[in-house]
C-alpha cells in the first residue's frame, strides 16, 4: 500500500505525542493517582474547548464541496456534542457542577489560544484546513486512550476508567479514523507547499495539546491572575 499523508504526519508528531504519555497528568489518569481538583479543572476547560472544537466541524461542514464530506463533518459534530461531551457532563455531575455552570466555565489562556488558532486556520483556506485543525485532537486522544487501556487497572478504575474506556472505545476510534481518512482524501493531489501548510497545522495543534495537559496539571487560568488588579 502506498504511503498515506497520515504516515508522514505521524513521523512529525510522534515525539510530541510520546511526550503526552510521559506527562504527569496523563500518567495520573492511567495509574489512577491524578488529583481530582486537577481533573475537575481539566474537565471544565475541556468542555468549553469542545464547544469551540465543535464549531470547527460546523465550519468544515459549511465548506464541504460534496454531501459525503458534509455528512462526515455533521456526524463528527454530533458525536462530539453528544457522546464525548456527555462524558464531561457525567463527570461534572460527580463534582456537583450543573450543565449550565459547566457551559459558563471561564476559559483559560491556553484554551483560548488553542481554540482561537483552530478557528482561525479553519476559517482560512478550504475544507482541508478544518480537517487538519481537528486531526491531532481526535487522533491523539484515541492514541492516548489506546495506550492507557493497556495499563493494568486503568479501564476499571472507579473514577478515571470512564475516561480511558471512552477514548479507547470503538466509537471514538471511528471518529479518529474518519478524521484520518478525510485528511488522506483531501491531501491527495495537493502540491508540496500545500501539504507543508497542513502539516504545520497538525504540528502546531499537537503542541497546543501538550500545553493543554500542562494547563490541566498546573490548574492554570491566566498568568496575569497573579497581578493584583481592580479591572477583573
Ligand atoms: C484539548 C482536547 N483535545 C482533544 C480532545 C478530543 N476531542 C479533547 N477532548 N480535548
Amino acid at each position: 500500500m502506498s504511503e498515506q499523508f497520515t504516515d508522514r504526519l505521524w513521523r512529525k508528531v510522534q515525539p510530541i505525542w510520546e511526550a503526552y504519555l510521559d506527562h504527569p497528568f496523563v500518567k495520573g489518569i492511567g495509574d489512577g493517582t491524578l488529583n481530582k481538583e486537577k481533573f475537575k479543572h481539566y474537565m471544565k476547560q475541556d468542555y468549553v474547548y469542545l464547544i469551540e472544537y465543535s464549531r470547527v466541524f460546523a465550519i468544515g461542514s459549511a465548506k464541504a464541496p460534496d454531501l459525503e464530506t458534509m455528512t462526515m463533518f455533521a456526524n463528527l459534530l454530533h458525536g462530539t456534542l453528544t457522546m464525548e461531551m456527555e462524558l464531561h457532563r457525567e463527570y461534572a455531575a460527580k463534582f456537583g457542577i450543573t450543565n449550565e455552570e459547566l457551559e459558563a466555565t471561564e476559559p483559560s489562556s491556553t484554551m483560548t489560544a488553542y481554540t482561537s488558532y483552530m478557528l482561525n486556520v479553519s476559517q482560512l483556506g478550504g475544507v482541508e484546513n478544518a480537517i487538519a485543525a481537528v486531526l491531532a485532537c481526535a487522533w491523539s486522544y484515541n492514541y492516548i486512550g489506546k495506550e492507557l487501556v493497556k495499563w493494568p487497572g486503568a479501564a476499571d478504575h472507579e473514577f478515571y476508567g470512564n475516561w480511558v474506556r471512552m477514548y479507547s472505545s470503538e466509537d471514538f476510534t471511528e471518529i479518529a479514523e474518519n478524521c484520518k481518512n478525510l485528511i488522506n482524501e483531501y491531501a491527495t493531489g495537493k502540491l508540496e507547499r500545500e501539504l507543508q501548510a497542513l502539516e504545520d497545522i497538525v504540528v502546531k495543534t499537537s503542541k497546543f495539546e501538550y500545553m493543554f495537559w500542562e494547563m490541566a496539571e498546573n490548574i492554570e487560568m491566566w498568568p496575569t491572575d497573579k497581578i493584583q488588579s481592580t479591572v477583573g
